[in-house]
């Protein structure tokens, strides 16, 4: 027997599962198994996973396992968890999980974890005090508005969370984000403020993303042409930051300004001070109930067996449908207008973390992370899922419902579940061409018709998703929901090969932006290329 590695091993089962399951159609998997829903499910309270309708088999999943164990998948896992610098483009340690709950992190690095406690304490006493009316605006005037400037994951997780847990907003206080450098929107932003009732929040790690720093310093003028007194800023300008020192040199009080490290990416940030505007909204005891969402996942993901852990399981799951079955790209369909923006931001989540071409060495790599996107349900259902359906390209999906709706309107909540798990069956089942026919014979259409409007009615089918069934709509379990996909990620940047946690990849566009506003300013674009130069001809600015 010629010698074969391990790796070779589990890609020849994982080759000749693929063989198999391509014979089959899901619903024939459903025929051969009928206890598929049992066996392909997993509940890890407070999210309920139904992976039953994936095009996979038990060969499939034993290999994707033991290729997660030959990665060592678990090493990784700790070694993240206990602080080791594993983004190591950056040399960097990768801590967000130490924000939710710093435990783990004590016996390591008590100080890191020290730290932690009490930036999170002091950023929820100043929510409490601010909610409370303690701390006030220059003029003693309460808080009512918060401008959060900031961009990237300085704002989509932030934003994201309020839309979803908008029924826990506890405050008056409205938050408003600015993350575009767009002078519509700031004007009109503006124009409903009153600076002396306003808190403005610069929330960017490196004190340096030029929107962010565009937009606040707009804001700094019209905030000065009403109170220019050094003063005033200090109670009204509050900053989130890995770079204090730039925060007090823009002006900003020590007191207001809130740390978070290089140990936190900006994509994991929503947990440390960047979740400070969201706290403003539904208070410090929702945020904290965020935080043991969060938690409650990644104690769930350190302590399963890799085959009942829900992470690793997404994460392999993709994993098989990209390398063996050819997919390459991820639908998320939250069905559940409070989440309808985690697509945007997941796609940061995801395609920042794992939108790269070479491995821990720098070697190529074949496969790298998926291309993310998706639409509240069921409002995607009258615009692209007509693709999924009969078009020719394909989806990973994964439908996302809580069970329990809003219990004002109980037939809508019954109608949204109706048309996730409709949906989902819809892609798994198809209808045949006979189907079709069939119906339309029994609808006393003539033969002859019949048969030619059946081939546009017939759908293949087998189209595999996952469901995630969320408790309700509650800071504690999204934020599990969150810390899911957070670790699904990680444990497929490890499959791939890749540092999930830099993103060298914007700095060209960054470089380049900065270059063409000097074109722009100089009037001088002879040095750019010629497509460059005569879109600058056309818009003359
Ligand atoms: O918080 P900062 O440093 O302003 O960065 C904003 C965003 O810019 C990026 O560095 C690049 O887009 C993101 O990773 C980050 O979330």
């Amino acid at each position: 027997m010629p010698h074969i590695s391990i790796e070779q091993r589990l890609h020849n089962s994982l080759l000749d599962a693929a063989q198999d399951l391509q014979k089959l159609h899901l619903v024939e998997l459903f025929q051969l198994q009928p206890t598929r829903a049992e066996i392909y499910q997993l509940n890890i309270a407070p999210i309920y996973l139904d992976y039953s309708k994936q095009r996979i088999n038990q060969q499939a999943l034993d290999s994707l396992v033991e290729l997660a164990e030959h990665k060592q998948l678990s090493q990784a896992r700790d070694a993240m968890f206990h602080g080791e610098k594993i983004n190591h483009t950056e040399q960097r340690a990768v801590l967000h999980t130490a924000l939710r709950n710093s435990q783990r992190l004590s016996s390591h690095a008590p100080d890191i974890a020290e730290e932690i406690n009490q930036t999170k304490q002091r950023m929820l006493s100043f929510v409490d005090k601010i909610l409370n009316q303690t701390l006030r605006g220059f003029t003693d005037k309460p808080i009512t508005d918060v401008i959060s400037i900031g961009i990237g994951g300085s704002f989509f997780g932030p934003k994201m969370l309020q839309s979803a847990l908008v029924e826990y907003q506890t405050s008056n206080i409205n938050v408003h984000y600015l993350a575009n450098i767009d002078g519509a929107q700031i004007k009109q932003l503006l124009a409903k403020l009153n600076p002396a009732t306003t808190l403005v929040i610069v929330a960017s790690k490196s004190w340096t993303t030029i929107e962010t720093q565009v937009n606040a310093n707009a804001v700094m003028t019209w905030f000065k042409g009403k109170f220019p007194e050094q003063a005033a800023i200090e109670k009204h300008w509050v900053a989130l930051t890995a770079k204090p020192e730039l925060a007090q040199a823009y002006g900003i009080a020590p007191e207001y300004i809130f740390p978070l490290w290089d140990f936190v990416g900006g994509r994991y940030s929503v947990w440390s001070a960047i979740g400070l505007p969201l706290a403003l909204s539904i208070g410090s005891k929702a945020f904290d109930e965020l935080l043991a969402g969060a938690a409650s996942m990644d104690e769930h993901f350190c302590q399963a067996p890799l085959n009942q852990n829900m992470p690793v399981l997404l994460a392999l799951i993709g994993y098989w449908q990209q390398v063996y079955l050819g997919y390459n790209n991820l639908m998320v369909l939250p069905y559940s207008h409070g989440l309808k923006s985690l697509p945007a931001y997941l796609q940061q989540l995801d395609m920042e973390s794992n939108g790269k071409s070479v491995n821990a060495i720098g070697d190529p790599i074949a496969t790298s992370g998926p291309i993310l996107w998706g639409a509240e349900g069921t409002n995607c259902q009258h615009s692209f899922m007509q693709l999924l359906h009969q078009g020719k390209q394909q989806a990973m999906i994964d439908f996302i419902v809580p069970a329990k709706g809003e219990t004002l309107y109980p037939e809508h909540h019954k109608m949204m579940i109706a048309n996730c798990l409709g949906q989902a069956q819809a892609l798994m089942q198809g209808k045949t061409e006979q189907q079709a026919f069939d119906e339309l014979i029994a609808s006393n259409m003539p033969t002859e018709q019949a048969k030619a409007l059946a081939k546009h009615k017939a759908m293949p089918g087998n189209t595999g998703s996952n469901t995630l069934v969320l408790e309700s709509l509650t800071p504690y379990s999204v934020g599990a929901l969150l810390a899911l996909y957070e670790h699904k990620i990680f444990c497929q940047g490890i499959l791939f090969g890749i540092n999930s946690f830099d993103q060298w990849g914007v700095e060209l566009g960054k470089q380049l932006g900065n270059q063409l506003m000097n074109a722009i300013t100089t009037k001088n674009s002879s040095q750019l290329d010629p497509s460059t130069q005569a879109l600058l001809k056309h818009i003359n600015l």
